[in-house]
């Protein structure tokens, strides 16, 4: 496959994706495609099914219908429901990320900031110390975390920091997709929007594909090309991020921005 074919290819295709608590409908017949270099923001207030959709994609929760599949690095076709689970593990360790909201969720904070990003070099099959621990150094400098914090562990680390080294610890293997689940949820305003450059600049020279969940509309705006409004399950509006934002067709979705905008 040509490079400029495989950028016409979704990466990840989402059909009639379903999941059901009992009587809910946590996701109702999701249905989307993510190109290569593109961040799609997912965005509805508390229970709209945005974290119960990234779970499922990243095959946490067994689905109730629909399919998913994913264009892989060799240019092959998987569907998600049908991988053995230590494919699909494996994939999750090289080419996905999943940005955790709470970093301590992403990050094992028993070892080093260094072990935590060549860890994941080690699942990919790197075995040189030196070449470890020359580019865990240089991903802590990308993040923008001192080299001498290198030896210390991540739970004498401010939460922006964890945050940052969780982001260093995924981006080190390249992946091609990363899930992102509030990456900038419980931190500061100003450290938010330092995350916030710092995961804008990552995605754009790393090119990565992103779905970025969300419930803060800033957020998307800042990151996300498109998006995808959710509610009670559902997709209400979807398309480019400005025009959706600036033209909102759903009433839902009038509602979410006209509560964010400053009186
Ligand atoms: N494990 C579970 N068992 C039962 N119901 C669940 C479970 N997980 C989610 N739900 C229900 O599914 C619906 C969607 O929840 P979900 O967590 O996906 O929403 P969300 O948009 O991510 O909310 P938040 O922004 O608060 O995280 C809610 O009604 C929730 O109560």
């Amino acid at each position: 496959m040509t490079t400029e074919n495989s950028l016409l290819t979704p990466l990840l295709t989402v059909d009639g994706l379903t999941k059901r608590y009992g009587d809910i409908a946590a996701c109702d017949r999701i249905s989307f495609d993510l190109y290569p270099s593109q961040v799609l923001g997912i965005i509805g207030e508390s229970g709209s099914g945005k974290s119960t959709l990234l779970r499922a994609i990243a095959g946490q929760i067994a689905l109730d219908g629909g399919q998913l599949s994913y264009r892989d690095r060799a240019g092959q076709i998987l569907n998600l429901q049908t991988l053995p689970e230590a494919r699909r593990r494996q994939l999750m360790k090289t080419e996905w990320g999943f940005v955790q909201q709470n970093p301590r969720d992403g990050l094992r904070l028993r070892v080093t900031a260094g072990a935590n990003i060549g860890e994941r070099l080690l699942d990919v099959g790197d075995r040189h110390y030196g070449n470890i621990r020359a580019e865990a150094l240089q991903w802590l400098a990308q993040v923008e975390i001192p080299q001498q914090r290198m030896d210390d562990l991540p739970s004498t680390f401010s939460g922006g920091m964890q945050q940052r080294l969780q982001l260093a610890r995924i981006l080190v293997t390249r992946p091609q997709l990363v899930l992102m689940d509030e990456p900038t949820g419980g931190l500061d305003v100003s450290v938010q929007a330092r995350l916030l450059d710092l995961i804008r600049s990552l995605v754009r020279t790393l090119h990565l594909s992103v779905i970025l969940v969300t419930h803060d509309i800033g957020v998307v705006r800042l990151l996300a090309q498109r998006l995808l409004v959710m509610q009670n399950g559902l997709v209400v509006e979807a398309g480019l991020t400005d025009q959706v934002l600036d033209d909102p067709q759903h009433p839902y979705t009038q509602q979410l921005v006209s509560a964010t905008l400053v009186p």
